[in-house]
């Protein structure tokens, strides 16, 4: 397994938001992570990152109990997300945007990485020395993905990707995301529904008010 969750609670401030989570994804596969607004997402994905202590259980990545390591040492294990809002730096270009986390991780070959993301999604390439406020919301998502892959080498968790982008776009970043694959990249894709992320997963877990059960993927989605 790349990551296995067991028996992870998570509390904010004292009230109990995560209950019990079970959750594993094998190495190089994509699981969906699908609830509604409120659900507990963005909660599980920074108790991954190791942004949010968990109260009891364990997340162990590549047979390694992560779940006490601080948030930069788990980013240095290969792991990264991409935050639902873009959190991009308005005023550095897109290339300074992307190589932030390089910088901020002592990551020597960043620059090369940066060459590849630019293979990935030659729409970027164009827009490197942009300032990020100069692009639309949806090229921006595509900005924060790249820059997401820079450190996120071994498993990378993608907060509602497809949130606010309008379908051209959509169908863009599931096609770059599709291509991860080929990289042995594990992939966990949160979704308020299934719709995008139903052709793109091995697994679907389902998440209901800080619960995860594992989940069927919806045979409707690809017709939708
Ligand atoms: N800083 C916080 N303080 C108190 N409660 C919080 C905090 N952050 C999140 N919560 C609560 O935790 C629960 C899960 O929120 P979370 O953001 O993880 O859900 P989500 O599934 O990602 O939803 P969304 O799709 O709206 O982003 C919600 O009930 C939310 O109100």
């Amino acid at each position: 397994m790349s990551l296995e969750i067991a028996n992870l609670d998570v509390s904010i401030e004292g009230i109990s938001i995560l209950r019990d989570i079970n959750l594993s994804i094998p190495q190089g596969q994509m699981a969906g992570l699908i609830g509604h607004n409120g659900a507990g997402k963005t909660t599980l994905i920074r108790a991954i990152m190791g942004l949010l202590p968990a109260t009891r259980g364990s997340i162990t990545f590549k047979g390694q109990d992560i779940s006490k390591l601080p948030s930069h040492r788990r980013a240095n294990l290969r792991i990264s997300y991409m935050p639902e809002d873009r959190r991009l730096i308005p005023d550095l270009t897109v290339s300074e945007n992307m190589l932030m986390p390089a910088w901020a991780n002592n990551i020597k070959d960043g620059e090369e990485r940066l060459k590849w993301v630019y293979s990935l999604m030659p729409e970027i390439a164009d827009f490197g020395e942009r300032k990020a406020l100069q692009l639309s919301g949806g090229q921006q998502k595509l900005v924060a993905l790249g820059r997401a892959l820079i450190p996120g080498r071994e498993l990378i968790l993608l907060d509602e990707p497809f949130e606010g982008v309008a379908p051209v776009l959509a169908r863009r970043l599931s096609e770059v995301i599709a291509d991860l694959r080929a990289e042995g990249l594990t992939v966990l894709i949160a979704e308020s529904d299934d719709s995008h992320s139903a052709d793109l997963v091995d697994a679907t877990w389902r998440i209901e008010r800080g619960s995860v059960t594992a989940g069927r993927k919806d045979p409707s989605a690809s017709l939708a």
